[in-house]
């Protein structure tokens, strides 16, 4: 977690003023805006995504093969998002302390980021690269 965070604890605003629609939108959107910003992994997944969805236009790959990488990549930012949530949950619970279980939940949360991303890397190239290659030989 970033120093800048500030974890002081202060009251909650009452349940009303948290509850609708719009404020939903909102707080996803600053969750959204912490990743960004904070989370230098989820920027590079970010980047490698959009790279992918230019590179399926740029092969005019059909629009099925297409939504199934932006599946994909949807699914590795969502971990990347639970995964920054989840850090903040243990350090919330222990601090600067070391507990083996802060370790066993961190590097599994990594971990589930890892194994999304790879399987991102291989759906995309599996996808990607025979529409590339015939692209390349017929011109
Ligand atoms: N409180 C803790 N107790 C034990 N091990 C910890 C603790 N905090 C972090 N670790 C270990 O250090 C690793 C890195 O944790 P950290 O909180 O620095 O994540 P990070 O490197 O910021 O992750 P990311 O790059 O995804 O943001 C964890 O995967 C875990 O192995």
């Amino acid at each position: 977690m970033p120093s800048s965070v500030v974890t002081d604890t202060i009251p909650l605003p009452s349940p009303t003023n948290r509850s609708n629609l719009g404020q939903s939108f909102y707080y996803a959107g600053q969750g959204l805006h912490y990743a960004l910003t904070s989370q230098r992994n989820f920027r590079i997944h970010v980047g490698i995504g959009t790279l992918a969805l230019i590179w399926s236009a740029g092969v005019h790959l059909p629009l099925p093969q297409m939504a199934i990488i932006a599946l994909t990549i949807g699914l590795v930012l969502a971990l990347e998002l639970v995964n920054t949530a989840l850090e903040a949950v243990v350090d919330l619970s222990v601090g600067q302390t070391y507990h083996e279980l802060a370790r066993i939940a961190k590097d599994c949360a990594a971990a589930a980021v890892l194994v999304t991303a790879l399987t991102a890397v291989g759906v995309a190239g599996l996808l990607l690269i025979p529409p590339s290659l015939a692209y390349r030989i017929l011109g």
